[in-house]
């Protein structure tokens, strides 16, 4: 969100009957499938993500499970030519920003909308859709480039973004893991992180051979709602325990917190974490990281199990305080009851209420 947006260019152009016109020609019953299909008039590059869906009858499908309402702001990430960009002009919303990185793509759906009278309802931003800040929206409608899910997601649902719906086109497999529930095999950090705040369902399958060019896996369409109440929890130090507990989800709590290395990490956070605690006194320092991870940060809210690494070490004079604090760690998943189990079986709840016992021993992620 750091970067400036590189371009934008609103549209004012077209006539209110024009729109009519070309709003009927979307329907799948009235369009010719050549008005989704690629003229291969440029290459597309597939490390972009650049599979367009041309199946009419799957895109009218995402615009009718996105039940926009009159009047919606609909943000859409990565338009491509505007298969869908279109559908969603042609919808109750009152207007669409798409946010497009290929130069090529943003030309080739300006050229289309224009065309079909649309325009005056589309803000095209020419960017990265991770470092863009996004304008306001109601709802987020996209078949997005699959190599910035996890990004994306974590923009949207731990960035300063209030919306009431994403309905996102994912690689199926990474769908499966987002709505996973605890003790399922694919249950896992993403997850977590996603249910802390937000309600994730699968709407649907979509068959690879609904792209061109045809992708090498499925994708299914889901919904995430974000809730409206916060969690009572810093979220930055709920993603940062998280990120502790799932890097080795097969081992139980008890053997990843008895770690030295995980031990000494802890202890040095923590240690720091007091002294920014004690400079910052009152200074609200939770809410300003939570914001750089909307996009500033690596984004990472859990798609890969990734090992934090530390390379420090205790000198002679720590080590007495380390072995404490060792000590403070096996008392809270003592009297949480959870050293036995494994991440991946455990709800939130539980996960929260043994990262309090943890906080309450000055024990910090973050
Ligand atoms: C899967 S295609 C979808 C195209 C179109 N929505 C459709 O359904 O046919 C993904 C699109 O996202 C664009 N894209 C890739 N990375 C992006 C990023 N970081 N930010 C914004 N757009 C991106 C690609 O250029 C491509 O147009």
């Amino acid at each position: 969100m750091n970067r400036a947006v590189s371009s934008i260019r609103s549209h004012h152009v077209a006539r209110l009957g024009a729109s009519r016109t070309a709003a009927a020609s979307f329907s799948s019953s009235s369009s010719p499938e050549a008005a989704e299909a690629w003229d291969g008039r440029f290459r597309l590059h597939k490390p972009r993500g650049q599979h367009l869906l041309t199946n009419p009858r799957v895109l009218d499908a995402i615009v009718r499970r996105a039940a926009l309402r009159q009047g919606d702001a609909v943000l859409e990430v990565g338009p491509g030519t505007g298969n869908l960009t279109v559908r969603l002009l042609a919808s109750a919303a009152a207007r669409v920003s798409a946010v497009e990185i290929d130069p090529r793509m943003v030309d080739a759906v300006t050229a289309r909308v224009d065309a079909l009278g649309l325009a005056h309802k589309l803000t095209l931003i020419a960017g990265d859709a991770v470092e863009t800040e996004f304008p306001e929206f109601d709802v987020c409608v996209a078949n997005i480039p699959y190599g910035i899910s996890s990004p994306l997601i974590a923009k949207l649902l731990f960035g300063p973004y209030r919306f009431r719906a994403a309905t996102l086109l994912l690689q199926k497999e990474f769908a499966r893991r987002l709505v996973a529930a605890p003790g399922d095999s694919e249950y896992n950090r993403l997850a977590a992180n996603v249910r802390m705040v937000a309600d994730a369902r699968l709407l649907m399958d979509v068959s690879k051979r609904d792209f061109v060019p045809v992708p090498k896996v499925d994708s299914s369409l889901v919904e995430i709602r974000p809730r409206a109440a916060a969690p009572d929890v810093d979220l930055a130090e709920w993603l940062a325990f998280t990120r502790a507990c799932f890097g080795q989800k097969n081992k139980t709590l008890g053997a990843i917190f008895k770690q030295k290395r995980k031990v000494l990490e802890l202890f040095t956070r923590s240690h720091g974490a007091d002294e920014r605690r004690h400079s910052n006194a009152g200074g609200g320092g939770g809410s300003r990281r939570l914001v750089a991870l909307g996009g500033g940060d690596d984004g990472d809210i859990g798609d890969s199990d990734c090992n934090g690494s530390y390379d420090g070490a205790a000198s002679f004079s720590e080590e007495e305080e380390v072995t404490a604090f060792k000590a403070k760690i096996a008392g809270a998943l003592e009297s949480s009851e959870l050293a036995g189990k494994r991440p991946s079986k455990l709800s939130n709840d539980e996960l929260l209420h043994l990262l309090r016992l943890l906080n309450e021993q000055g024990v910090r992620f973050q």
